[in-house]
């Protein structure tokens, strides 16, 4: 049962320094309170929670073993540091997470030093310790480089192009595997089923025969001090013959994450160690210490603010149904009819409606784990085998796939389904999870079909497109979150490929959208029209092939014209403009502008205030024909008011 002293120890916690000066007895008692800070301040702020919740003890215990920052602490992915940024400076500011201007959800470098590698993607914690740790050997330096990996990061390719590397560079890295048995959604592969054989039906060395066992490794004061420690000794095995000691790491485990008797002295021991990579094997349950998260399917792996007594998420209501939602429900109707269709994820089978498609069809859906690439080249191989996968992949981590796009699927033209789903700005998540770039790395493709739904009706008609396009790649992109509200059809139809639509017939301004700034585009001709402007709106559905009648035509009949999309530069804006200089038609007297992204990586806030700021919004429209036009908008505006 948790106890507490009168005096908050916490309180007393500035930086890993004020910890490591406390007596071990008093450990625990700062890991429970900062169990309860992390509920407390993730209650106000939502945000990641039972990943962090998980790691409580083992945050502590690190800082506490470990002479943080000296000794490099990297967290894959990043989303379980919340009580280590808590520990490492940043408790009074912990309750600004993931909003505009406050803390980021995840690692940063610029935001601490106790951060030395920023992360969100997952699986590269490895990789960038062993370089962190030969940096060391190179230099001469003697501090110590921890990487702390979970059991889903290790799904991904990269942690095992690390581990391969490390054990054979044989420099001094500890890896800590943090094993709580579920990724976002359970756990899937051979993997995970090899790491939970390690830890179940287990035959527990004790710690005397483990110290046997590394006695060569150990300082020998440590390893005749083994027997004192018999105790700890039932959560510490030593398995001869693993997978990862095969692969040149010494490994360590299963070691109880949550019991600091095990985890004090086991990683005390390995601190002291004087040998090449080493794996720490730490079994740990997500959302530990808070029942409602312990209790739920997916342990809180991501939460709305909630009421810290229930449980109970502050969920608004939906106005209109989410993207990710509407794309599962519309590959079930085509699925329906269609035996050849499959559903592809890569762990994100909620965040990318795949879920809904595998309730439809289970023996159709495949969850490949964290494996991106293996994602895109399974699908290619899908296809070329007469079968027609969707691969639904988060804008950002479809970057991780894009060799296997251009090389396993482009080059061979296979008509894999790109479901892009996250496509633009996201909001809290920040610059690493924002969908920014697919318009570019997929547009300078040959051969590709590349759409953008502008609202969730047009969605449904373009998965059916991606159904009828089976000589060739497509893809379809979607923001993340809800749609416009708009009527739905029944079923899709296919639309005809690489054509336009006009939504609005205007005189002088032309706005040509690509997704869903369409909605800004309408709000921003209305305010024009009020400024006395009258403009065209079309929506371009296609950005390969470029519909280019429709494009010429807004070219010759309005003075200006302007692109938007949520992506950065060099995507649909930049084939729109190439297309009309190409054509010679910049050459005379109409101004084009592309209104893209940034060329920045954009701080965490709310998507709008995001979008804002872009000038992505139907004020920034508004400002940039005004711009275009060579007058002030403000001005104008009170002039024509
Ligand atoms: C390349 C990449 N793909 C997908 C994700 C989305 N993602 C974030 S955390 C996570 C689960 C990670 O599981 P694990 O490493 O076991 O950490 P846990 O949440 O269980 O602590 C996933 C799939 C990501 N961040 N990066
Ligand atoms: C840490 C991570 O990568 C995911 O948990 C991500 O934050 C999910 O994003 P969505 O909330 O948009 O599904
Ligand atoms: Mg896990």
């Amino acid at each position: 049962m948790t106890t507490f002293s009168k005096t908050p120890l916490l309180d007393t916690i500035k930086t890993p320094e004020d910890l490591r000066r406390l007596k071990v007895e008093q450990v625990r008692q700062v890991a429970d309170e900062l169990r309860q800070e992390t509920i407390d301040a993730v209650s106000v702020t939502g945000g990641h929670f039972g990943a962090g919740l998980g790691v409580v003890e083992l945050t502590t215990a690190i800082h506490y073993v470990f002479d943080t920052p000296r000794d490099r602490l990297i967290w894959d992915v990043g989303h379980q540091a919340y009580p280590h940024k808590i520990l490492t400076g940043r408790r009074d500011r912990i309750r600004t997470l993931r909003t505009g201007g406050g803390l980021s959800g995840f690692t940063k470098r610029t935001e601490s030093d106790y951060d030395p590698f920023g992360a969100a993607h997952s699986s590269t914690s490895i990789s960038a310790g062993l370089g962190m740790a030969v940096a060391r050997d190179l230099s001469g330096g003697t501090n110590n480089v921890i990487a702390v990996i979970g059991d889903g990061a290790m799904s991904a390719g990269m942690a095992y192009e690390a581990m391969n590397n490390a054990g054979a560079m044989n420099s001094r890295l500890i890896v800590i595997l943090n094993d709580n048995d579920m990724s976002i959604a359970p756990p899937v592969g051979a993997m995970s089923a090899y790491l939970s054989r390690l830890y179940s039906g287990k035959t527990y060395r004790t710690l005397r025969e483990a110290a046997k066992q590394l006695g060569q490794h150990l300082p020998k004061v440590i390893a005749n001090r083994a027997s004192r420690v018999e105790e700890y000794s039932r959560a510490f095995m030593v398995d001869g013959g693993t997978l990862f000691e095969e692969l040149g790491f010494y490994y360590v485990g299963p070691i109880d994450g949550h019991n600091l008797d095990h985890l004090l002295p086991v990683l005390k021991n390995i601190r002291d160690m004087e040998t090449g990579p080493i794996l720490v094997h730490v079994v740990t349950q997500k959302g530990k210490g808070y029942p409602p998260a312990e209790a739920s399917a997916d342990k809180y792996h991501a939460v709305a603010k909630f009421d810290v007594a229930t449980g109970t998420q502050a969920k608004a209501k939906p106005n209109a149904p989410q993207y990710q939602n509407v794309f599962g429900q519309s590959l079930v109707k085509e699925a329906e009819k269609d035996d050849k269709i499959v559903g592809i994820t890569a762990a994100m089978p909620s965040g990318t409606g795949i879920d809904i498609f595998a309730k439809a069809f289970p023996k159709r859906t495949f969850d490949v784990g964290i494996a991106e690439q293996h994602a895109v080249t399974f699908a290619a191989g899908l296809a070329a085998e007469g079968f027609k996968p969707f691969c639904a992949i988060y804008s950002t981590f479809l970057q991780r796939g894009y060799d296997q796009i251009v090389h396993d699927v482009a080059i061979q033209s296979l008509p894999v389904r790109f479901a892009i789903d996250r496509a633009g700005l996201v909001g809290a998540d920040g610059a690493t999870h924002a969908g920014s770039f697919d318009n570019a790395y997929l547009g300078c493709l040959p051969n590709m079909v590349i759409m953008a739904a502008s609202d969730e009706a047009e969605l449904v008609h373009m998965v059916a497109t991606q159904v009828a396009i089976n000589d060739r790649p497509s893809s379809v992109r979607y923001p993340r979150g809800e749609g416009r509200g708009v009527e739905m059809p029944e079923f899709g139809v296919a639309l005809p490929v690489g054509k336009g639509r006009m939504i609005r017939q205007g005189k002088q301004v032309a706005l040509l959208s690509f997704g869903t700034r369409l909605a800004e585009c309408e709000k921003a001709a209305d305010e024009l029209a009020a400024l006395g402007l009258s403009a065209s709106i079309a929506d371009a559905r296609f950005m390969k092939p470029l519909d280019e009648e429709l494009v010429s035509k807004l070219a010759r009949e309005h003075d200006i014209l302007l692109t938007i999309e949520e992506g950065s530069v060099g995507g649909f804006g930049s084939h729109v403009m190439q297309f009309l200089s190409d054509q010679g038609m910049l050459d005379g007297g109409l101004k084009m502008r592309t209104m893209v992204l940034p060329d920045e990586f954009q701080d965490h806030d709310t998507p709008a205030a995001m979008y804002g700021r872009a000038g992505l919004d139907a004020k920034g429209i508004v400002r940039k024909v005004f711009e275009a036009l060579g007058k002030d908008y403000t001005t104008e505006a009170v002039k024509l008011a």
